[in-house]
């Protein structure tokens, strides 16, 4: 591990970071982390896509030496936000993928959906850290991605709950000892809605987590339980294990993050109060700990936890999910990028909620079995997938 992380918080060198995707959901709350601890962190770069105003105070508040916005049209208003800061302002995609490259030893990656798959592997390439909570980019290219991260002796630190608490409580040296992996999944806010009532929900409706506050697409997600079916495919890269060792179960409270169950019966599980500041915190200072201001767990005020199987009837992207990564080959790209185009239709009210998982299903059957072998066929998946679940869109909206 770079760094001096044993006196991360006792006067050290501070640890060199990056965040992409600062003014998001996660990007906030690592930087509330990281502005309670200054003297331990020093922050290379922060990017934004559109949010210049976000972007130029985080980096202000931070002291951070270079500032990314994706859309290189703001970079006029980025350069006049930052004006007399010294920090250094860059626009478009390659100066995301900058901020990555810069000598940070730990880079958050927080960027929403496949765009951040460019950044992420910047940072794999010169061997960081990463701190994965775009996982988006693990669905659309996990394979690749991790042999990148083998071949550049990379570290990849989960920070998504479910897979931060698989990471906290999993026998990587004995893989072997573990018979499965149980992610927890809250149900969203649609988990006792009749199939016949989950048609009319709208945005509002989607958006309005039960336990988390995220950004709107993993919202959307979480209500259609895409969301575990891409933490599905992500627990089987980040884990290295086939699709029959890793199970979902319903969990409303979201206090059990998830749970390894090993071949001798113990059942091992992370418990925590519903905040991402505990995941973060627990990359942020790996593999010592460090301090998070989140309120502290009383099961006594909370009286019971209780827990149920899915139902992929009602919620068929998880079964889609599933089924793309036993298929293999393109299909999780295809998946990723057409519900990432379903989802922003939604979400722009043109289309229903239940045309979300429809517009994946048809995606997949309509671009076949096909093989990936590069970032390249990634890139041409993508876009292929992108044009066919928005030509479905179109078709659905007019
Ligand atoms: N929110 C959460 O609690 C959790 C999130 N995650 C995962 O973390 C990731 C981030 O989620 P969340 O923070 O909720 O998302 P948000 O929508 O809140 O934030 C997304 C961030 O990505 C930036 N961004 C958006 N599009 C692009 C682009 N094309 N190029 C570069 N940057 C872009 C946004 O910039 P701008 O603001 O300028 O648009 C923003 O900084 C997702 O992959 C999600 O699945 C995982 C577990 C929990
Ligand atoms: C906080 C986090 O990790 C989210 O991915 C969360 O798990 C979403 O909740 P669901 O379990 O409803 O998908
Ligand atoms: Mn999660």
């Amino acid at each position: 591990m770079p760094n001096n992380v044993e006196g991360l918080f006792r006067g050290a060198e501070p640890r060199r970071i990056a965040i992409l995707g600062v003014t998001g959901s996660v990007g906030a709350n690592t930087l509330d982390l990281v502005r309670r601890h200054p003297a331990a962190f020093q922050v290379e770069a922060v990017t934004a896509h559109n949010n210049v105003a976000g972007l130029a105070e985080a980096a202000r508040a931070v002291g951070a030496r270079f500032a990314a916005i994706g859309n290189p049209e703001r970079y006029v208003e980025l350069k006049e936000a930052l004006a007399g800061t010294g920090i250094e302002a860059a626009a478009g995609a390659s100066a995301v993928t900058e901020a990555a490259e810069r000598p940070a030893d730990w880079v958050m990656a927080a960027i929403v959906g496949a765009a951040g798959l460019e950044p992420s592997l910047a940072a794999i390439r010169r061997g960081a850290t990463l701190a994965l909570a775009n996982k988006e980019t693990l669905v659309c290219a996990g394979a690749l991605m991790m042999a990148e991260v083998k071949r550049h002796g990379a570290t990849v630190l989960p920070v998504d709950s479910e897979h931060n608490a698989i990471f906290q409580v999993i026998d990587f040296d004995h893989l072997d000892t573990v018979e499965r992996v149980i992610l927890t999944a809250s149900g969203g806010p649609f988990r006792t809605f009749a199939k016949a009532d989950l048609r009319a929900v709208t945005r509002e409706q989607a958006v309005a987590h039960p336990n988390w506050s995220m950004g709107a697409k993993i919202s959307v997600d979480s209500a259609t339980m895409m969301n575990k079916g891409l933490e599905f495919i992500e627990a089987h890269h980040l884990f290295g294990l086939p699709p029959s060792r890793i199970e979902v179960l319903v969990h409303p409270q979201s206090i059990v993050h998830s749970l390894v169950a090993y071949r001798d019966g113990s059942v091992l599980a992370q418990l925590g109060t519903p905040d991402m500041r505990t995941p973060i915190a627990h990359t942020l200072a790996w593999p010592t700990r460090m301090h998070a201001p989140v309120q502290p767990l009383d099961l006594a005020a909370i009286g019971q936890l209780s827990f149920e199987a899915p139902d992929e009837d009602r919620f068929p992207a998880l079964r889609l999910a599933r089924e793309a990564l036993q298929t293999a080959g393109a299909a999780p790209t295809i998946l990723n990028a057409a519900n990432e185009v379903a989802v922003g239709a939604f979400l722009e009210e043109r289309i229903g909620f239940l045309d979300i998982a429809g517009i994946v299903e048809a995606a997949l059957s309509e671009l076949g079995v096909q093989p990936v072998t590069s970032i390249e066929d990634i890139g041409i998946v993508d876009a292929a997938a992108r044009d066919a679940a928005g030509r479905r869109v179109e078709r659905i909206s007019a």
